[in-house]
């Protein structure tokens, strides 16, 4: 599994412990910056997370701002990402079971480390249950097909 990753300043503390995480679990990660603290724009980091997904040079994407509003916006204006905010386990599991995510957001000013880490193990834990649910993701698509070029 490869797993892009990008916050900004308020979520870099963040990333660099998910980052480290993940490698521990053998995952492969993209790391997209920001590699500082110093202060920066997070639709930047958005935007390149998304994209290495939506490219499939990364399987999923984990996008972290202060809060995980600014650059879960800004990785859901990319066509084909489903960006997902969480702030417990449980968002986490049904935005893989019911909304089949591609990105989970995280708000580095909001989790404790281990929730954070709790919350990325659930995300990557799941299957996403198809069924009823497929009509709805179809249904997100068309919205995007109606409105992006
Ligand atoms: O949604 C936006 C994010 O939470 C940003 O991380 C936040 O706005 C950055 O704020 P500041 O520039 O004051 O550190």
């Amino acid at each position: 599994m490869k797993v892009a990753i990008g916050s900004d300043h308020a979520g870099f503390d963040l990333k660099e412990v998910i980052k480290k995480h993940l490698e521990e679990k053998g995952f492969e990660v993209i790391d997209k910056g920001t590699y500082s603290k110093e202060r920066v724009d997070y639709p930047v980091y958005g935007k390149a997370v998304a994209e290495s997904v939506v490219s499939g040079e990364a399987d999923k994407g984990i996008v972290i701002c202060g809060t995980g509003i600014g650059i879960s916006i800004s990785a859901n204006k990319v066509k084909g990402i489903r960006a997902a905010l969480c702030t417990n386990e449980y968002m986490a599991r049904m935005a893989i079971r019911h909304n089949n995510a591609n990105i989970l957001a995280l708000g580095g000013r909001v989790l404790g480390q281990d929730l954070a880490i709790n919350i990325v193990d659930a995300f990557f834990s799941e299957h996403f249950e198809g069924g009823r649910h497929e009509k709805r993701i179809e249904l997100i698509h068309q919205i995007e097909e109606s409105y992006c070029q």
